[in-house]
C-alpha cells in the first residue's frame, strides 16, 4: 500500500467521548483504519486525543513522519531523548529537520552525560551483558520515562511499521503502549519504499549516517515498546 491509497469518501468526526485512554478497545479501530492513508490516521489522531505527542531519535526516514504529523498539528511537542551518543551527521541533520518543520522541540537528557559515562565506565558497553543493560536504562530509559512522567500524554505518536522486525510485524497502528498511552503509529501498513518515495517527492533531508549506542543491529528493539 502506498500514501496515497486510503479511505476514499469516508469522513470521521470528533464524538466528544473520550476515545484514547488505558484499556480502550483498540480492535474495532484497527480495523476501520487498516488501509486509512498516514495523513488520515493522523487527522483523525490529534481530533480525538486530548494531549498527543511524538516521540522520535530522528533514524533515517523518521523526517517524513515528522513532516506528516506537523501538517495535522504544527504545535504537537516532538520529543527527543538526546542519549549523547548520535553521529556528527545525525545532530546536524537534528538541527536541519527542526528549522525546516518548525518543531516543538522537547530535549531530554540523561542524567549523566556522555563523557561522565565513557570516562567512569569506559565507553559503550558490550551488548547482552548487565552492563548494557545498565547503559540502556541510563541513557534511554530513564529520560524516556521523565518525559512521560512530565508531559502526561494519552497518545504517544510514532513512525514505526510492520516491516521493520518480526517483532513489529505483530503490532499494529494502535496499540497500548507505556504510561498509560495509547500508541499511534499512522505508518505502520507502509512499506520502506513508500517512505522513501514520500522523502523524495517531498524533496526531505535524510539522516543517512545514524547510530543508536542501545542497540546492536538496526532490527533489534532496545526496550521503550517493549516496556509496560
Ligand atoms: N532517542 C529517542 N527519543 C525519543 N523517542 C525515542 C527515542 N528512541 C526511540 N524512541 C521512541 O521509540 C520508538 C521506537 O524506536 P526505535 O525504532 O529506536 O526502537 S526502540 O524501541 O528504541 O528499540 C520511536 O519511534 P520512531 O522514532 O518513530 O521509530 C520513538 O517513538
Amino acid at each position: 500500500m502506498g500514501l496515497s491509497a486510503g479511505l476514499g469518501k469516508q469522513a470521521f468526526s470528533a464524538t466528544g467521548e473520550r476515545t484514547f485512554y488505558q484499556g480502550a478497545d483498540l480492535a474495532p479501530l484497527n480495523q476501520r483504519f487498516k488501509d486509512a492513508r498516514p495523513s488520515e490516521i493522523m487527522q483523525f489522531t490529534v481530533s480525538e486525543a486530548v494531549n498527543p505527542v511524538v516521540f522520535t531519535n530522528f533514524r533515517p526516514l523518521a523526517v517524513a513522519f515528522l513532516h506528516l504529523i506537523t501538517n495535522a498539528k504544527p504545535d504537537i511537542p516532538v520529543i527527543w531523548v538526546d542519549h549523547g551518543y548520535n553521529t556528527p551527521e545525525t545532530y546536524r541533520h537534528i538541527e536541519r529537520v527542526i528549522k525546516l518543520l518548525d518543531l516543538n522541540l522537547y530535549t531530554f537528557s540523561p542524567k549523566m552525560s556522555a563523557a561522565h559515562y565513557n570516562a567512569v565506565y569506559g565507553g559503550i558497553p558490550e551488548l547482552d551483558t548487565p552492563e548494557h543493560d545498565f547503559f540502556s536504562r541510563t541513557v534511554k530509559l530513564e529520560p524516556f520515562n521523565r518525559a512521560m512522567q512530565e508531559l502526561k500524554p494519552d497518545v504517544w505518536l510514532n513512525g514505526i511499521r510492520h516491516d521493520q522486525n518480526a517483532h513489529r510485524k505483530g503490532l499494529d497502528i494502535f496499540t497500548p503502549g507505556n504510561h498509560g498511552t495509547i500508541r499511534v503509529a499512522p505508518m505502520f501498513h507502509l512499506k520502506e519504499i513508500d517512505v522513501e518515495e514520500y522523502v523524495y517527492e517531498h524533496d526531505l533531508p535524510d539522516n543517512d549516517v545514524y547510530f543508536d549506542p542501545t542497540k546492536g543491529e538496526e532490527h533489534r528493539e532496545c526496550g521503550l515498546l517493549l516496556q509496560k
